[in-house]
């Protein structure tokens, strides 16, 4: 069987987007890793599943596997590069569409050129939505590692668990290193996206996020959500924030509590193609 996918990003994190509104996409472990692997496969941080709707609310169901195969809730570059590939393949008329994920429902519209925005929510700050292990909501916890180093960060859910650590340089912040300390503590039951945060000034932050499932990646969406709805807790950013990502930049925009999360930020095609796998 010939399986036909469209290689996209946002912001320099990439995806393999399949399109299962006309025909059942099976998301068999294997066939993810070929569709994931950068040497045996095509290659992605994520694989996007644009489905029909299950509900009459939504447009499209949108499915969410990372590069090591799991299955999550949210994917802010990612529904960016949905709301291009159903304006491109022609999926829909409307000029707003609305995707249901496992966690959240998304509202999507192109803006201009290769400029998409999203309405990702209303981020949840609650420990036990996020999920995080805490007595109560803070906008600062410590957490002591293993080797008793004690760590600040901030935490939130974009429909992902997020935590956040302020930075005075992402360029020599040990990423990789916190990023999969946090991910394996027990504070985090389903694990953690990790973004180390440089605040430049109250409308410009520099952001690197340790993804859950897929390591670092150019860009993360929802960790820029997060990163601002936790600077902006912190009393240190305005209502609008360029968020600078080692692959481009993203306009996030959080009124405050209650309110939703905007996001604005490219979307790119690449390339489409066909992989052979038997059906
Ligand atoms: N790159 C995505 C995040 C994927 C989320 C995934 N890493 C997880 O929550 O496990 C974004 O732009 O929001």
């Amino acid at each position: 069987m010939k399986l036909h996918f469209t290689k996209m990003h946002g912001a320099g994190n990439d995806f393999v987007v399949i399109d299962a509104t006309a025909r059942r996409f099976q998301p068999l472990p294997a066939l993810l890793a070929r569709l994931s692997d950068r040497r045996f496969g095509v290659g992605c941080d994520q694989v996007l599943v644009v489905e029909s709707p299950s509900t009459p609310d939504v447009d499209f169901d949108y499915r969410i596997f990372n590069a090591d195969g799991s299955e999550v809730g949210q994917c802010g570059n990612g529904s960016r590069a949905l709301a291009r590939f159903v304006r491109e393949r022609g999926l829909s008329d409307k000029n707003v569409i609305r995707v249901r994920t496992q966690t959240s429902v998304l509202e999507l519209r192109h803006v201009d050129g290769d400029r998409y925005r999203v309405d990702m929510g209303v981020p949840q700050l609650e420990p036990a939505a996020v999920p995080f292990a805490a007595a109560a909501r803070a906008e600062r916890y410590t957490l002591t590692l293993a080797q008793g180093t004690p760590l600040e960060i901030g935490v939130a859910s974009m429909g992902n668990p997020h935590a956040v650590i302020a930075v005075a340089d992402v360029d020599t912040a040990p990423v990789a290193t916190l990023g999969m300390a946090l991910q394996s503590h027990p504070a985090f039951p389903q694990s953690v996206n990790v973004g180390f945060l440089q605040i430049v000034d109250p409308r410009h932050v520099r952001l690197r996020v340790y993804e859950r499932g897929a390591g670092e990646t150019l860009a993360c969406g929802s960790g820029a959500c997060a990163a601002v709805v936790v600077g902006r807790l912190w009393g240190q950013l305005d209502p609008v924030v360029d968020v600078q990502v080692r692959g481009g930049q993203l306009t996030i925009e959080w009124a405050g509590e209650g309110q939703p999360v905007l996001m604005t930020g490219p979307a790119v095609t690449v390339f489409e193609g066909d992989i052979e796998w038997p059906n």
